[in-house]
């Protein structure tokens, strides 16, 4: 099965490219600038459990053509830069690219929507992952949640009366649900807190509006920027979504010292290599449901 994987910047790519312990990702050039970065989330069948760093495998060696490896060896190919390259979608396990689509709305879903529509073959998951604020009685810094729900809460008009989302202007729809299934799998096998996720234009930086989202969403769990946009492309492709964000800081005053950025990464990573097994189980038991 395929799964593509957003991050807004490159030190969250990493965090999950860390996590196949499959040694170099390969790196496939995308027509409109930027690469994916392939790897094969581990555990699964051909990938059991390896840690990282430790030898390839002739399956870790399937490359997609016109993919190189990550820093120096081959040269790309001169195979038209479609997003996928050789049809990863049918070889055993999880084959994950990780592209980078930088920060917010806008450019998550221009870069995903362009990644779908390119792509060769059809990627059954698509995950919005990085770092993100935590509500703190709900998650620690440090700490991971799962969306169970993305919702995008600052796209609406302020009225005399408060705010009105698009959903309640009759707009459009301000949230989208991940497979239930899946996300509570996800939360279980990371220890991440399943929960909300709320997406947003402007970092929460006051206790005034860090109280006014907590009113307005509770349960929420976490803020970020991309989810929400992430989860709109998927769902104009038909591609199932998911939300993954480890915690670098708490969601309330603006406080630059608390940042724990490297801690937050070091979660992601760890997430992402146990996540590969669950996906796995997902996809296959939702293809014995509805056979294609
Ligand atoms: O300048 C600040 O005070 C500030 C505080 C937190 C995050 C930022 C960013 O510009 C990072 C945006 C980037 O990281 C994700 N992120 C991380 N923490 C948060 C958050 O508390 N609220 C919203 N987004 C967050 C986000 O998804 C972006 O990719 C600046």
């Amino acid at each position: 099965m395929r799964v593509l994987i957003a991050t807004a910047v490159e030190s969250e790519r990493r965090a999950v490219t860390r996590a196949s312990g499959a040694g170099t990702p390969a790196v496939v050039p995308l027509p409109f600038g930027g690469d994916l970065h392939r790897i094969r989330l581990g555990g699964g069948p051909r990938s059991p459990g390896r840690p990282a760093g430790a030898k390839r495998t002739a399956a870790d060696a399937a490359e997609p053509a016109g993919a190189r490896p990550e820093s120096g060896g081959a040269e790309p190919t001169d195979r038209p830069a479609g997003a996928t390259g050789q049809p990863a979608g049918r070889q055993a396990g999880v084959v994950a690219d990780v592209v980078v689509v930088g920060v917010g709305s806008a450019a998550a879903a221009a870069v995903v929507g362009s990644v779908l529509a390119v792509a060769d073959e059809p990627y059954d998951l698509v995950v919005s992952a990085g770092i993100g604020g935590g509500f703190a009685e709900r998650v620690p810094v440090g700490g991971l949640v799962v969306a169970s729900s993305v919702l995008v809460v600052d796209l609406g008009a302020q009225t005399g009366t408060g705010f009105s989302d698009v959903a309640e202007l009759g707009f459009g729809v301000v949230v989208h649900q991940p497979p239930p299934e899946l996300a509570a799998a996800v939360a279980a096998a990371t220890g991440g807190v399943l929960a909300p996720v709320l997406s947003v234009s402007t970092v929460t930086g006051t206790e005034e509006r860090r109280a006014e989202l907590a009113a307005r969403h509770r349960g929420a769990a976490a803020e970020a920027m991309e989810g929400f946009a992430v989860a709109t492309a998927a769902d104009l492709h038909g591609v199932p979504t998911l939300e993954i964000r480890a915690v670098s800081n708490a969601v309330g005053p603006r406080d630059r010292e608390a940042w724990r950025i490297p801690d937050a990464l070091d979660a992601l990573a760890a997430a992402f290599a146990a996540v590969g097994p669950v996906i796995e189980d997902w996809h296959q038991q939702r293809h014995q449901r509805e056979p294609s």
